[in-house]
């Protein structure tokens, strides 16, 4: 693999002449060790590209994510990481820069066919974001405001009147959805404060526990903890773990002992947006393939 790397690095072939794209992504696909697991993906991603107008951000990406498990991108900084994380659910479409060729298929669908629901594929591919993003509203409202917004529980006053109120299975829906985020204990005595009071540890609980209250499937975290301190963090870290027998949860991490402590398989990007090396994360970290990941994780360069 590191072979190839210099040898794509110096965008010559064998032969010394100029090597087209074309050839650098089968030389790609030609020399990747394809990761072996048990069990469905969740997500298949193939040949991907990303571009900011003429800058390439991801260079022909293939990888399948497995379901019900947590899969850890790593890499140093401006690889992509978080280029690809928003790929998964369409987020770089909000970027009038980013281009994107390629496909990722989810129940047999490309995702990036004209016809998918970007609200339904971004309810069932849900994210969490970097700093906590609660509504400035209160801590109920906050799980309640999605599935109140696609229409799955009705409440107020017109709902009394029409006598389709949904406030019961509200509040059933507000303490699942707080337990599974390990928050419940923390707040249920103060549903209605508003959620800006919370710590930042428990604010990120809480986004988490509001994008699970539309059922995802899968749950995409672009360095949930890097705002935290060292407690809240390794709540998160529980959490995450936990989440994962249910979802298939899919995370960016600046930190190698984060993604070796939680992750079942990690993909290690490196400068330019390549995929250099995928595989289960033990294999990873005590034995790459690659010379370049394995100079990156003992810290000879990133
Ligand atoms: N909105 C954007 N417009 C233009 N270029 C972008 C944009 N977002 C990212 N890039 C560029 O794409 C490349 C990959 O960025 P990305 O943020 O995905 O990397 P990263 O690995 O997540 O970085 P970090 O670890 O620092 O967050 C970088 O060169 C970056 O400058």
């Amino acid at each position: 693999m590191s072979e190839t790397i210099k040898e794509m690095d110096s965008e010559q072939n064998s032969s010394g002449s100029q090597t087209t794209k074309g050839e650098t992504e089968e030389r790609i696909r030609a020399d990747w060790v394809e990761y072996d697991f048990d069990g469905q993906p969740a997500l298949s991603v193939e040949d991907l590209d990303v571009y900011y107008g003429d800058e390439q951000a991801i260079q022909s990406v293939s990888m399948d994510i497995p379901e019900k498990s947590v899969t850890a991108l790593i890499g140093p900084s401006g690889c992509g990481k978080s280029t690809f994380l928003r790929c998964l659910n369409r987020m770089n479409d909000r970027i009038k820069a980013a281009r994107v060729d390629g496909n990722i298929e989810f129940h047999g669908q490309n995702i990036y066919d004209d016809d998918v629901n970007l609200v339904e594929l971004r309810k069932r591919i849900g994210m969490v974001f970097q700093q906590p993003n609660p509504f400035p509203k209160s801590i109920r409202d906050n799980i309640a405001y999605g599935p109140r917004k696609h229409g799955e529980l009705d409440t107020g006053l017109l709902a009394r009147l029409l006598g389709r109120d949904d406030s019961e299975e509200e509040e059933e829906l507000v303490e699942r959805c707080l337990k599974q985020a390990a928050i419940w204990d923390e707040v249920n005595d103060r549903l209605d404060d508003n959620a800006l009071g919370l710590s930042g540890g428990q604010q990120q609980r809480l986004c988490i526990a509001r994008c699970l209250s539309v059922e995802p499937e899968v749950i995409l975290m672009d360095e949930p903890a890097s705002a935290l301190d060292p407690i809240a963090t390794s709540k998160i870290e529980d959490l995450i773990q936990d989440l994962a027998e249910e979802y298939t949860v899919v995370i960016v991490t600046h930190s190698m002992q984060q993604a070796a402590r939680i992750s079942d398989q990690t993909a290690v990007f490196l400068t330019g947006g390549e995929l250099v090396e995928y595989d289960n994360t033990d294999k990873i970290f005590e034995n790459p393939e690659s010379q370049r990941v394995e100079d990156y994780i003992t810290g000879k360069f990133g």
